[in-house]
Formats: structure tokens, C-alpha cells, sequence
């Protein structure tokens, strides 16, 4: 850990000893001069946005990782309300909680605001959707989205039923041990499992085998990531990053990074694939970005050239990256609320017995579920994984109502808040699907719910996620009863996805015993499972 308060001392005493004449000088390179910095750091109240105090070069890094990233924006939204400010270190960011401003910055303005904010310790080359902008973006968004239209997700979906299986196998093992289970992380290997074979073409199991090289390699890196303290470091000297890259490509020589073992696993299954052409039975994300469909008349040949092998495994990295533990995280949640709520998890299992009952789950048997569905939207209203995402970058200033958005001022959608907001939502803490059954696509429409993003940059696996967790919940369901356990806790930490965490590390414990068959449903087991 980084002794901030030392750390922020010491160039405090430097800055102020010296305040109206020096430059700070690192690495023999000028930093800022300290006109330059108090400019800097007073830009919020220059634009009459409220937020808290920003110390001069670390900003109010200190609280964001002393409290965490989610604890500190929602105490700063209690304090400042749906607009306020706070920088990143050197990075400001503008909170906004105001449906209307993020409707005009995400969706109707969105040509000023194409940007994200910058990562600090993006890679410089082969960002991935994710992190890539202009000219770039545009070439990966328009090649990338033809492998999630319905076609190429119904296709896919025989991966998904697989994975949810072996799940299933899992639990009534689980049941029968009558111990308890910490649904949490197994939901972690099944969505790690549905992305290592749909994204990296890789057969893993990492369900079953807790030796899984995909498991071991993906462990350490969310494992390095989240213990970084590089990280706050370039946040607060953001020109450091040129140190910190050199290194990293030492530390890729040596082979001693994650990523080098998924770039080469990845790099022998392009290869074989590329051998077996595109016209084979094999249909997932890596076939489709190999292989991708182009438009008919391709008035823009250089915007569809094929992705170089490079950038395959960049798109592959950001789509375990955005798709991993944010599918997981609902997944436990949606358990969590129904075992809280046994009345809704039975007008569920009523649902699913209706319109399935014991036929096999699949892309078309998983439609027409309304009751599912306001499960889903009510889940991601209230937890919604990827709150911290939603950021762009402004190209020019703008002004909506009193509202000044500068050139170059990063914005952050206050999701979270903006989710649970009382001027939108009745009694929004409260878990009731039916409020989506009531008025289900009035909210949508006006950004107040905003849990995949909104506009041109919008999630592109929305619908890969929502079949995913439809085809495993309807499983688990059609299977087994969720209760909740004496052991069971969730409170929330983390920085990009606010995860469940308890002192155990992982949160959500489920503990089966076998209980009895429903009479509508012959010919499956239907376990307990107590959460
Ligand atoms: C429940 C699960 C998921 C949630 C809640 C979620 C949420 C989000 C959010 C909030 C964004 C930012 C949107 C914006 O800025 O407007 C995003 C972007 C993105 N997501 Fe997801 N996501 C999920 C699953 C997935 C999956 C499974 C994949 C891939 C297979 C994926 C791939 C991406 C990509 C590539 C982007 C960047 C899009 C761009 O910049 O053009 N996500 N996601």
C-alpha cells in the first residue's frame, strides 16, 4: 500500500515552501507550475459545480481508494447532490445524476462525447472496443456488432445451455452434501467458462477442475489488477506511465504475465481456425471476428478490413473484462433477491413451469418470459454491476440548462444514484419487479435507467449477458428452490463493479439440502437451496 498522507505531505511542504515561483521537476522533465495546477484544481468551482476539496497533485485520490471508489462517490452524492465534481488525481470528472444532461451528453449530443474517459493503465496499442476511440472505435464497433445480432447470439446459445448444465450437476451434488455453497463463485466459473469458450474459443472448465489453466490465468490477473498500486500512481503523475509500460514490457519478456499465456493460447486457436476456414459448424465470438459478415455493397472496404490476430485477442481481452464479473454479479444478486423474496421466486418458477415447463432451455423457449424479464430489469435497477463505466470525454463545451460541460471535461453517469433516486423511482430501495410490469419501457426511454449505458457506446454484449443469465436462472429454477442462509451477507466494495464482498472474500453462501419433486415438474429434482 501507498502511505498517501506521507506521500501527499511531502509534496504539499515542497509545493507550498516554494508556491508562487517553482516548476516541479520529475525525472528531469518539467511537471506544472504551480499557477498552472491551482488553475487546474479549481476548475470545479470556477464552473460553479460543487464537490469536495481536491488536494493539489493528488486531487481526492486519497478518499477514492481509503473508502473505495462506490463509498466515496455515494457519500459525495449525499453531500453535493445529482451534479458535483472530484478529481482522480490529475484526471477531473463531472458526476452526473440528472437524466436530462445525461440524455444530451450519451444519446442526443453523443458526436461531442464519442471519448471514454482515459484508463490509466490502458495498454498503448490494440485497446479493444472498450478503450478505443474515433476512427478506430468506429472500424471495431461496426465489425464487432454483426457477431451479436439475434442470428449469431441463437447460435451461440448451445454454449450457454452446456455451461448452465454442469451447473446444475454442481448444485444437486451440492444438495445432496446438504453444505454450504457460496453460489457467488460459482457463478464466477460458469460465466468464466461461457467467455473463455465463446471469446477465446478456448475448452475450458473452469466449473469443474479448480486446476483449469484459463481459471489459474484469469484468477491472477483480476488478482494483480485489483492489488495494483501502479495504478494511483500514474492517476496522480500521469506521465509516469511511460515508466510503468516499459516495465510491463520487461515483465512480458520474462513471460511472467497473465496475459502472455491467453495472448498465446489464443494466437494457437486463430491459427487453427484460420486453417479450418470459415466454413465450418463452429460458431462463436472468435469464428465471427475472423470470419466477420460484411455488408452486401461495402461502400467502406478499409472501415470492414478483416481484424488483424492482434486485435482479436485485444477485443477478447475487453470482452472478458466487461463481461465476466458483471454477468456474475448479477446472477448472485438476482439469487440473493429471490431467496429474500420466496413469493416472487414462485410466480417465477409458475412463469418458467407455463411457458417451458420441462422441455429443454433454449433461445426460443427463453422469449415471452415478462414476469423474467422485470426480474432482470428490477435486478439491474438495483444493483446495477457496471455503474462506474458509463464515462465519455467532452471534444467541445457545451452548456445544457445551467450546466457548463468544458472542452476536454470527463463525465462519470452517477448510475447507482441515478437508479435509486426517490424523483424518479417509488420507493426505489425496495426489490418489485411488477414496477417494470406497470410502465416497462417509459423509464428506459428518458435515461433514468441506464444499467447497460446508453447511445452509440452502449454495451454491446447486452443481449449475450441477458440470454446467459435467462438460460442459467431458468435452470437453477426449474431445478431447485433458493433460500436464503444464516451466512449470507452482502455488503459492497470494488471500483469498476460493485461487487458483493463480505470478510470471506466472496459473499453470497448457499446451503442445499434435498428437498422434494414438485409435482409440476416430473421428471427434474427440486432442491432446496438455501442462500
Ligand atoms: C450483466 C452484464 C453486463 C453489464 C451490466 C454490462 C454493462 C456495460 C456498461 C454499463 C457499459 C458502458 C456503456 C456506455 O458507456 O454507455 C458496457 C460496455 C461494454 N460492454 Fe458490457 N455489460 C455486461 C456484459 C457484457 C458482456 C457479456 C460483454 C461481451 C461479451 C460486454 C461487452 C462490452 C463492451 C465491448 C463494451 C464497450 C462498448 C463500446 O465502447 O462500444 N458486456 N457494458
Amino acid at each position: 500500500m501507498i502511505n498517501y498522507q506521507l506521500l501527499e505531505q511531502t509534496l504539499d511542504d515542497g509545493w507550498n515552501s516554494r508556491r508562487k515561483s517553482i516548476t516541479f521537476f520529475l525525472g528531469g522533465k518539467s511537471l506544472v507550475k504551480s499557477q498552472h495546477l491551482e488553475q487546474h484544481f479549481s476548475q470545479f468551482t470556477r464552473l460553479g459545480v460543487p464537490g469536495p476539496q481536491p488536494s493539489l497533485v493528488l486531487g481526492n485520490l486519497r478518499e477514492l481508494r481509503t473508502k473505495g471508489q462506490f463509498q466515496a462517490v455515494q457519500e459525495w452524492t449525499a453531500k453535493y447532490g445529482r451534479i458535483f465534481g472530484f478529481f482522480e488525481g490529475y484526471t477531473p470528472v463531472m458526476v452526473v445524476g440528472d437524466p436530462e444532461v445525461l440524455r444530451n451528453v450519451l444519446v442526443k449530443d453523443s458526436a461531442n462525447f464519442m471519448k471514454r474517459k482515459p484508463f490509466p493503465l490502458a495498454p498503448r496499442k490494440s485497446l479493444g472496443l472498450f478503450l478505443e476511440n474515433g476512427h478506430q472505435w468506429k472500424r471495431s464497433r461496426s465489425l464487432l456488432t454483426p457477431a451479436f445480432s439475434t442470428g449469431k447470439l441463437k447460435k451461440m446459445t448451445p454454449i450457454m445451455s452446456e455451461a448452465a448444465n454442469i451447473l446444475v450437476e454442481r448444485l444437486t451434488e451440492k444438495a445432496k452434501e446438504n453444505s454450504h455453497l457460496d453460489i457467488y463463485s460459482v457463478f464466477q466459473s460458469l460465466t468464466l467458462d461461457v467467455i473463455g469458450r465463446c471469446a477465446f474459443g478456448l475448452t475450458t472448465k473452469a466449473q469443474v477442475d479448480e486446476t483449469d489453466m484459463f481459471l489459474v490465468k484469469i484468477r491472477c490477473l483480476f488478482h494483480t489488477m485489483s492489488t495494483t498500486i501502479i495504478e494511483p500512481i500514474v492517476m496522480a503523475v500521469p506521465f509516469v506511465s511511460h515508466f510503468i509500460f516499459a516495465l510491463k514490457n520487461i515483465v512480458f519478456l520474462f513471460g511472467m504475465n497473465p496475459v502472455v499465456w491467453l495472448r498465446n493460447s489464443m494466437r494457437e486457436v486463430i491459427r487453427h481456425r484460420q486453417a479450418l476456414g470459415p466454413n465450418t459448424n463452429i460458431i462463436d465470438l472468435v469464428q465471427l471476428m475472423l470470419f466477420p459478415s460484411r455488408p452486401q455493397h461495402d461502400v467502406c472496404a478499409e472501415l470492414h478490413s478483416a481484424l488483424t490476430e492482434r486485435e482479436i485477442v485485444a477485443q477478447s481481452m475487453t470482452f472478458l473484462l466487461a463481461g465476466y464479473e458483471t454477468t456474475s454479479a448479477v446472477l448472485a444478486y438476482i439469487c440473493h433477491e429471490l431467496a429474500k423474496h420466496p413469493e416472487i421466486q414462485e410466480r417465477l418458477h409458475r412463469e418458467i413451469v407455463e411457458h417451458i415447463g420441462t422441455k429443454d432451455v433454449n433461445y426460443d423457449t427463453i422469449q415471452d418470459l415478462h414476469y423474467f424479464d422485470a426480474v432482470f430489469d428490477e435486478i439491474c435497477r438495483l444493483y446495477p454491476t457496471a455503474s462506474f463505466i458509463v464515462t465519455r470525454q467532452a471534444e467541445e463545451d457545451r452548456q445544457y440548462g445551467n450546466v457548463r460541460i468544458p472542452a476536454g471535461m470527463n463525465v462519470l453517469a452517477n448510475v447507482w444514484a441515478l437508479h435509486r433516486d426517490e424523483m424518479y423511482w417509488f420507493e426505489p430501495d425496495i426489490f418489485n419487479p411488477d414496477r417494470f410490469m406497470d410502465e416497462p419501457h417509459c423509464k428506459k426511454a428518458a435515461c433514468t435507467f441506464i444499467p447497460f449505458g446508453a447511445g452509440p457506446r452502449h454495451c454491446i454484449g447486452m443481449r449475450f449477458a441477458t440470454i446467459e443469465t435467462k438460460i442459467t436462472i431458468i435452470k437453477v429454477i426449474q431445478n431447485f428452490t433458493i433460500e436464503m442462509s444464516d451466512a449470507s451477507n452482502v455488503s459492497f466494495k470494488g471500483s469498476v463493479v460493485p461487487l458483493p464482498s463480505s470478510p470471506y472474500v466472496t459473499c453470497l453462501w448457499l446451503l442445499l439440502t434435498v428437498f422434494q419433486f414438485p409435482s409440476s415438474l416430473k421428471s427434474s429434482g427440486f432442491d432446496v437451496l438455501s442462500v
